[in-house]
């Protein structure tokens, strides 16, 4: 590995430069509780980082235990906070999400902040354990289900809130209501697209049925961020590579999420969109109340919930 001092602080100033949207709150997090998802790396990983920084105790969400246990050393010794915890979660699989939900529920009496960032993206076609597609069933439906299961939890340790990580990627999505699970047609990039305007309409939704509670939600594009996102595309990893330069840090891309986590007084924007710690402007399809309200109904039979 070759190092230029030089071109590395000129590329630092040009992400810097680039890169705007910087969680100025000075919330801190003593006594409350928070849980990330997926963050063993990445976006996840750094937005864990500093809710443990600000003094709050940190479930870190992870399929791969090891992986976590390594990076809540990691934040542990950083940060100083030994309220660093790492419990399974594969979203792959609602068995998973509620053996995990399940102990979760029964070791804490509270829920304050709730990131759901982890995910999936261009995956070759594939199917969860569920037999969802992999797109939808991780990056929607995993989530949908999480949150059903510690909706209570989160209520009654208001105010808290959800955080749903989505993407600018959702402008070219679709929900196709006949082929939500990919089977009658597929494509790797748009079944991403498609599966972060769940991310949308599924907040709007919940902000819209949360009203009142106490408990507020937002989604978030975190911009274009370097990390291991991209590795089920080699072209996709060749152009993070090409424009690392202007490419975000996963500290820069963790920002609006800790925005939409920490910045007080953010409960009149419940529901909105984010990016670069702004509201953002978002698809017609994800305006859509029709369309998130028959997404909900749809997710809801496919989990096995009550549709109330
Ligand atoms: N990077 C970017 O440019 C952008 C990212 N985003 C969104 O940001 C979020 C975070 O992504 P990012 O940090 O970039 O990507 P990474 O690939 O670095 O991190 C994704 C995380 O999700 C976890 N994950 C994947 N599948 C599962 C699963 N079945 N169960 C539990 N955890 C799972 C991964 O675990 P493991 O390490 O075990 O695979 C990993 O911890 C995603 O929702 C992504 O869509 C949105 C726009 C742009
Ligand atoms: C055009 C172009 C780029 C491509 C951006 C892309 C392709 C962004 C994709 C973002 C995704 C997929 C987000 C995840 O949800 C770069 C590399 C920034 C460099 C500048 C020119």
């Amino acid at each position: 590995y070759l190092s230029f001092p030089l071109i590395d602080e000129l590329f630092s100033d040009c992400r810097k430069m680039l890169s705007s949207g910087i969680c100025t709150s000075t919330v801190q997090l003593p006594g409350k509780v928070a849980l990330v998802t997926g963050a063993n790396t990445g976006i996840g990983k750094e937005t864990a980082k500093e809710l443990a920084q600000r003094g709050a105790r940190v479930y870190l969400a992870c399929r791969d235990v090891q992986k976590g246990e390594l990076v809540a050393r990691e934040i542990q010794t950083v940060t100083g906070n030994e309220q660093v915890l790492v419990r399974k979660l594969d979203l792959s699989d609602t068995k998973s999400i509620r053996a995990f939900a399940e102990g979760f529920l029964t070791e804490e009496k509270h829920l304050h902040i709730l990131i759901n960032n982890a995910g999936v993206m261009m995956c070759p076609y594939s199917k969860t354990a569920d037999g969802f597609e992999m797109h939808i069933g991780v990056n929607h439906l995993g989530h949908f289900l999480l949150t059903h299961l510690l909706l209570e939890k989160l209520k009654e340790s208001a105010p808290s809130r959800i955080v749903n990580v989505s993407s600018l990627a959702h402008h070219l999505g679709r929900i196709h209501f006949h082929n939500l699970q990919g089977e009658k047609f597929y494509n790797a990039s748009l079944a991403y697209c498609h599966s972060k305007l769940a991310n949308i309409l599924f907040t709007k939704e919940l902000a819209r049925r949360l009203k009142g509670s106490g408990v507020t939600a937002y989604s978030v594009h975190p911009g274009t961020v370097q990390s291991e996102l991209v590795r089920h595309s080699s072209f996709m990893r060749c152009m993070w590579w090409l424009f690392s330069f202007c490419i975000k840090t996963p500290q820069q891309g963790a920002q609006t999420s800790l925005y939409c986590a920490l910045t007080e007084g953010l409960e009149i924007l419940n529901g909105k969109h984010f990016s670069d710690c702004h509201v953002a402007w978002v698809s017609a399809q994800a305006r859509n109340e029709t369309i998130a309200r028959r997404l909900w109904d749809v997710s809801c039979d496919l989990l096995g919930l009550p549709m109330d």
